[in-house]
Parts: C-alpha cells; structure tokens; sequence
C-alpha cells in the first residue's frame, strides 16, 4: 500500500507566494511519508480577471513556479499532481493544464482541461473561463505511479461523468478533481459529485482543492474541503472550507495544509469484483 498526500492552499496572482505555500506541503508530504503529492487546479496563481490571467501566463521552461517545483520532487524524490497555466497558442489565452511531475523533476504527463466553466447563476457566481482558457481535446490516459494507475481530470470536470467512466475503461484505478470550486457550488454539490464519481467508477477519487480568499478585494473565494474518497465512497480525509454561503473558512482551516490516506489497490480490485457493473451498452450504445 502506498500513502496519497491532498493539498490545500490558497493561491494568489503572486507565482512566489503560491510556490512557498506548496514547498511546505512538499515538506509535510514528505514527513508523512506519501509516495505521490496532489495539489490544486491553478496553483501557480489565481488572477482577478481574464485579462490578468492571460498576462500573468509563463510557458512550463519560464515558470518559477513550474522550476521550483520540478525541483522539489527531485529533492524529495516524491512525484507531484499540480494545476497550472500555460500559454496556448496566439497568445490570446491559456491552457488550464494539470502536470504530473515524476520522482526526478520530470514533467511526464499533461492534461487539458476539456469542459469549461461558464456560468451565469443568479445571486451567485457569474465566471466565464472561456474568455480566457482554450478548451483541451482529448481525454490523457490513465498512467502508472506509485499509488496505482491514474487518470487525470480538473475541477468542473467533475460534473461530466462520461469522462470518469472512460478513464475507468481504461483502466483507472485513481482519479484526480485538483480544483478551485466556488462557494455556493461547493456548499451544493462538491462532496456529492466526488462520491458519485468514485462509486460509480469504483475508483479512489483525489481532489486537491484551493480554499479561501484569492484577493484582498473578496471578488473571488474557493470553497476548500480537499478529500480523498475511497473506491466504496467514503470520505476518508477532508480538510476544512467555506460551509455556507457567507464563505467564511471553518473547520481545518490552516492554509497550506495536507491530508493523507493509503491507497489500497487489491481493495479496489475487490469493490469491482463483489459488486461489478456491467453496462447495458446493448441499450444505451452512445454510453461507453
Ligand atoms: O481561474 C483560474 O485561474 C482557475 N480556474 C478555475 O478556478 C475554474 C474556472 S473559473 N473553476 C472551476 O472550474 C470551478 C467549477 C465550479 O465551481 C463548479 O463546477 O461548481
């Protein structure tokens, strides 16, 4: 068995900042002895406006961020999940993209982000990722690690249940949600969806989430409650967070911070096997 380490912090526009605040968890990941690190959606910095997103991007070889961390993992010899920026081509905007870092400090894989999150919810939150990140287009498959056969997903990719099932048909025995969920979603749906995802798969599901106010203005705040749900759902960690709408941070609330569960993969080898769900695909052919 093999410890998985989530981590909570709450990233600002300052790359230097948001890179302190994850060598702590490097630290802390260490100490608990994991063997792979989750940090995330956008830890390298939360901007205040499209345009801000846009001009604070630095490709993976410029990012200070990106540098430091590749270099933590091979000091720590600890392979390292992390949402980040990157430019996409034109200029015009950026790729919402999720790394994995290996033990050497090597950037091994890279997803895009495929679903973005535009909406326009009355009394709550109004965010157009669109105008600032190019969509990805294609689904990365799951690949080996230290805690077992990952697949890779960002945030309001969560809602879209197809993609999960896909990267379990293709082997997935972990799932990844590294996340920035606004307040009022969050209190609604954060902790449902994650279950569902991971009940429905029969996967553990890891979601690395930003908790907290991103501004000094208070125009953008992340709900927090960074999880790790095992493959019968079951929440086995979860740090604190915004619980109601005023997104005040209750619970756990010390910022950068970890929490850790073993990944027991003969137990998901189990779950699939007492209770195996055998799609209709002879009913429902656009379903995979
Ligand atoms: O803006 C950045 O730099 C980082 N990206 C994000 O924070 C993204 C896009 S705005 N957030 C979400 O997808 C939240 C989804 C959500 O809250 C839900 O599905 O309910």
């Amino acid at each position: 068995m093999a410890i998985a380490a989530v981590g909570q912090i709450c990233s600002t526009a300052s790359m230097a900042h948001n890179l302190q605040q994850c060598r702590l968890l490097v630290q802390k990941a260490v100490s608990a002895g994991a063997k792979a690190l989750f940090l995330p959606e956008a830890s390298d910095y939360i901007a205040s406006s499209a345009t801000e997103t846009v001009s604070l991007v630095k490709s993976v070889t410029d990012s200070e961020f990106v540098l430091g961390l590749q270099d933590e993992a091979r000091n720590a010899r600890l392979p390292i999940n992390v949402g980040v920026h990157e430019p996409a081509e034109g200029g015009k905007k950026v790729k919402n993209t999720l790394l994995w870092i290996d033990d050497k400090g090597e950037i091994v894989q890279r997803y895009q982000k495929l679903h973005l999150f535009d909406v326009e919810i009355k009394n709550g939150p109004i965010l157009k990722e669109s105008n600032s990140v190019e969509k990805g287009e294609s689904i990365l498959s799951p690949f080996d690690t230290p805690v077992g056969k990952v697949g890779l997903m960002i945030c309001f990719d969560l809602r879209f249940p197809e993609l999960s099932l896909s990267l379990r048909h293709r082997g997935a025995q972990l799932l990844t949600y590294p996340s920035a969920f606004t307040v009022p979603t969050g209190v609604a749906h954060w902790s449902t969806l994650l279950r569902s995802r991971a009940i429905e798969t029969q996967s553990y599901v890891v979601a690395a989430a930003q908790c907290g106010p991103h501004n000094d203005a208070g125009t953008r705040k992340s709900y927090g409650h960074s999880m790790i749900v095992s493959p019968w759902g079951e929440i086995l960690v979860e740090l604190g967070g915004a619980n109601n709408m005023d997104g005040k941070v209750t619970g756990r609330r010390d910022i950068p911070e970890i929490a850790i569960a073993e990944i027991d993969l003969p137990y998901v080898e189990k779950v699939r096997r007492e209770m195996p769900l055998l799609r209709r695909t002879d009913v429902y052919p656009e379903i995979e």
